[in-house]
């Protein structure tokens, strides 16, 4: 707890006011546990779980049927993991695809989409059907999300090189959109410990910005009766509430809830002097004590049909 504060003292004061528990301070110190999903596009889950319960204690993340917590050094050195039969992929970033419902032959945009966790959990979804556009802006992220579409055998993929406000453009094209923002990564500290380090408010107030021209843009590409799931692996309001608020108050867009077996708490509906809309409620902003993974925040939107 100390460290925390030592390392960054402005994310120490800032987050007291977000959750002052002792166990959020507790679980940002501990490492995290790592998770993997089964590719069901090349393996069946039961044989690939029968064959690593005989190295590896295995234990089901409750939320994904294919999706399981790894105890023990090595799954990176098995055959599974080489040859695209697993994605190590932490628990809680396996949400945002399952609360998007994609269904096969759809049309989805995953907008920020290196390193291609879920733009591969979705085409698995959608078992290489319909077409997914798979777009980031960065370039060395962008030929890590072509290996990887590559070994976990993704075809119905078109990657892009955008930066994601240009689908504006697209007017109501989308079946689905998803939007799994560029983001402070608070949650990741227990990954590693540079994001504590790396984390200034002036940054969040910048990347709050950029959220929401992102979230405006995939709005309009959305089709109406569409779906837009925004996500991201920070816990800061600026980020995640006030950005689906500033959504709200310049569209029409709704909110739905996300029913899944996940524990999580009650959205901040006022931080700071500003007050969100109350619909924010609806989100999903999960603290790590709350299942021991990252924090994760997701916001499922629907596009009213007409
Ligand atoms: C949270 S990561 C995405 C993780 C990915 N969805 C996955 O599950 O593997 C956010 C990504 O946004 C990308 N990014 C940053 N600014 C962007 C922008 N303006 N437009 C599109 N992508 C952007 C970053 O390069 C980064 O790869």
């Amino acid at each position: 707890m100390d460290e925390l504060r030592d390392t960054n003292r402005a994310f120490f004061d800032k987050y007291s006011e977000i959750d002052d528990s002792r166990e959020f301070l507790e679980f940002m110190a501990k490492p995290l546990r790592q998770s993997f999903r089964v590719n069901t596009l090349k393996a069946e889950v039961g044989e690939v779980v029968e064959r690593l319960s005989s190295h590896f204690e295995l234990e089901q993340v409750p939320w994904v049927e294919e999706g399981f917590f790894v105890y023990g050094e090595g799954i990176t050195n098995t055959p599974e993991f080489s040859l695209g039969l697993i994605f190590m992929q932490e628990a809680s970033s396996m949400i945002p695809p399952l609360a998007l419902d994609v269904e096969p032959g759809m049309l989805v945009l995953d907008m920020a989409a290196s390193p291609g966790a879920k733009t591969t959990q979705m085409s698995a979804y959608m078992e290489n059907t319909g077409c997914i556009i798979a777009n980031d802006v960065k370039y060395p992220r962008i030929n890590t999300l072509i290996s990887n579409l590559q070994k976990f055998g993704a075809v119905n993929v078109r990657v892009t090189m955008k930066d994601g406000r240009y689908f504006g453009r697209f007017r109501e094209k989308f079946d689905r959109i998803l939007l799994d923002a560029p983001c402070s990564n608070v949650g990741m500290i227990r990954k590693n410990y540079k994001y504590l380090k790396l984390w200034r408010q002036r940054d969040v107030e910048a990347l709050s910005r950029l959220q929401k021209s992102l979230i405006m843009a995939a709005y309009k590409a959305l089709r109406p009766g569409g779906v837009l799931v925004y996500s991201t692996c920070t816990l800061d309001p600026e980020e995640n509430e006030e950005v689906v608020d500033y959504l709200l108050s310049n569209t029409d867009a709704r909110l739905e809830r996300i029913d899944l077996p996940v524990k999580s708490r009650e959205p901040v509906t006022e931080f700071r002097g500003k007050r969100y809309d109350e619909e924010v409620r609806k989100c999903l902003r999960i603290h790590p004590q709350d299942n021991d993974t990252e924090g994760f925040f997701v916001a499922k939107v629907v596009k009213p049909d007409e």
